[in-house]
């Protein structure tokens, strides 16, 4: 039982936490942004959301408001409610399919009834409420008059900002030109939802449960496939999911203070013409942060075909002139076989090894080791798993110790840690990958001649970049 002490000790976290967090806004000058306005990203009062301090302080909040609840909750109705939680995904993959938040946009702030949106939608009206008030309920849009719906700060987030009329007519283009964030959330609560449906089958079968093969997964269960999810993407009846998850990988990166790449490998300090290879770079959103801060480097975007293909796009869309110069190429580059780019200065690796397990890992980076030069930093940038306890190898490491939380949250945050945990098994369900401690990183280095010299923790970002040089 918890005792009363500890309760008042969670509920001062929290009542400290944000008494810093009203500080830092006043310092600003400006407001706590509304939870019940949409999100505004040229509000000012955003930018100091995103300051360390406060991004640290929310996080104590969350960490000591989820501990509290469920030291006080009914135990029996704390597990139904999070049992049921599947609803939650599912709901907002509606909502976002739907276009619902475009729907409101164009309704303006008194909102919209549910008859209306659901014949602009092209669904039940009553079967569409019900979905949007489980989603007010947890403080996604918000039930202005019985069945009126409006957006607030949290929905309005994946607007994909265009017309509703023009994403009903050309859903194919839907997400092409978007921040990416709902291409994220639908990939999530699309692929990701449905294969983590079968997680428990998959783990009770000998024949899945055991093996490290990308086709072993939950996701091969759900869609009913032998292919590993990127071939599976490439077939053509997934075009327009392959365009989903390019865009949705340039839409992971919201979650994260803009630019908190820039925040730890000191990229300005690399000799001018440094070539970094953006290895399995996706679109090359990550490089093309660090191109725009360190435009006198040389960047070369390596990926699977289709996706360089819209990874040209991205960059003649977001930093034409890097591409008309030559400053930033394509490759069309398999990871799997020999790199060929051998004179590099950063090999990059972002959210690549989580995708693969140890095997695979070793051999992605054996075949960096081997076209790496006396001088090459390798730059793996994932998220890095705490452990819940102590540890002489994390005090070890220059940069990867974190400073203990206030008794008695958990050593690792709880809740307010929770998105590696979930990223962790979102890798197991898709592509039987996973993300790391730092264990288990320096053992896939090791294995395959890297060293590693330095972590650093990305200031207020869920993201680390472990810095490896070769042994
Ligand atoms: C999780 S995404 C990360 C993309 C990018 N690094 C980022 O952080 O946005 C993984 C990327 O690995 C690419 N990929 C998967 N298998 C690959 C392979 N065998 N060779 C090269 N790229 C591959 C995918 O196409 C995808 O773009």
């Amino acid at each position: 039982m918890a005792s009363p002490s500890s309760l008042r000790q969670l509920s001062n976290i929290i009542s400290q936490a944000v008494t810093q967090i009203e500080a830092e806004y006043a310092k600003a000058s400006v407001s706590l942004p509304s939870l019940d306005e949409p999100f505004n990203p040229t509000n000012p009062a955003e930018a100091v959301g995103m300051h360390p301090a406060v991004v640290a302080a929310s996080l104590l909040v969350n960490a000591a408001a989820a501990q509290i609840t469920a030291a006080v909750s009914n135990p029996a109705l704390a597990i139904i409610n999070n049992s049921l939680s599947y609803h939650l995904s599912s709901c907002l993959r509606a909502a976002a399919a739907l276009n619902i938040v475009e729907i409101l946009r164009e309704a303006g702030p008194q909102g919209l009834h549910a008859q209306e949106i659901a014949k602009k939608a092209g669904t039940d009206p009553d079967k569409l409420s019900r979905v949007l008030r489980l989603l007010a309920t947890h403080h996604v849009f918000r039930e202005v008059n019985p069945d009126v719906f409006t957006n607030n700060r949290i929905s309005s987030v994946i607007d994909k900002g265009k017309p509703s009329e023009l994403l009903f007519e050309k859903p194919a283009e839907k997400f092409i030109g978007t921040s990416g964030l709902c291409a994220y959330l639908e990939h999530i609560t699309d692929e990701g939802f449905k294969s983590s449906a079968y997680m428990t089958d998959a783990l009770m079968d000998p024949a899945t449960a055991f093996s490290q093969e990308p086709t072993a997964t939950p996701f091969s269960r759900a869609f009913v496939t032998e292919a590993p999810i990127f071939a599976w993407f490439e077939e053509p009846e997934n075009k327009e999911r392959l365009v989903r998850f390019g865009v949705g990988q340039a839409g992971s990166t919201k979650i994260d203070p803009p630019e908190s790449i820039l925040l730890g490998f000191k990229w300005d300090q690399l000799p001018k013409d440094a070539v970094l290879v953006d290895v399995g770079g996706g679109v090359g959103s990550t490089s093309l942060i660090i191109a725009k801060a360190t435009p006198n480097i040389r960047i070369v975007n390596q990926d699977r075909a289709p996706v360089s293909e819209h990874a040209r796009g991205y960059w003649v869309e977001h930093l034409k002139s890097h591409v008309d110069s030559g400053m930033v190429e394509f490759q069309v580059h398999d990871f799997f076989t020999p790199q060929p780019v051998k004179n590099a200065d950063v090999f990059l690796l972002r959210q690549i090894l989580h995708d693969w397990p140890d095997d695979a890992s070793i051999k992605i980076l054996a075949h960096l080791r081997a076209a790496a030069t006396p001088k090459t930093k390798l730059i793996i940038v994932d998220q890095i798993i705490p452990y819940a306890t102590e540890s002489a190898l994390v005090d070890s490491l220059p940069g990867m110790a974190r400073p203990a939380p206030p008794a008695p949250l958990l050593r690792n945050m709880g809740a307010a840690s929770a998105v590696p945990y979930w990223a962790d098994l979102h890798m197991y369900a898709l592509l039987n990958g996973r993300e790391r401690t730092i264990g288990s990183l320096v053992n896939v280095c090791e294995k395959s001649g890297w060293k590693i010299t330095q972590v650093y923790h990305l200031p207020g970002s869920l993201f680390s970049e472990t810095v490896a040089v070769p042994a």
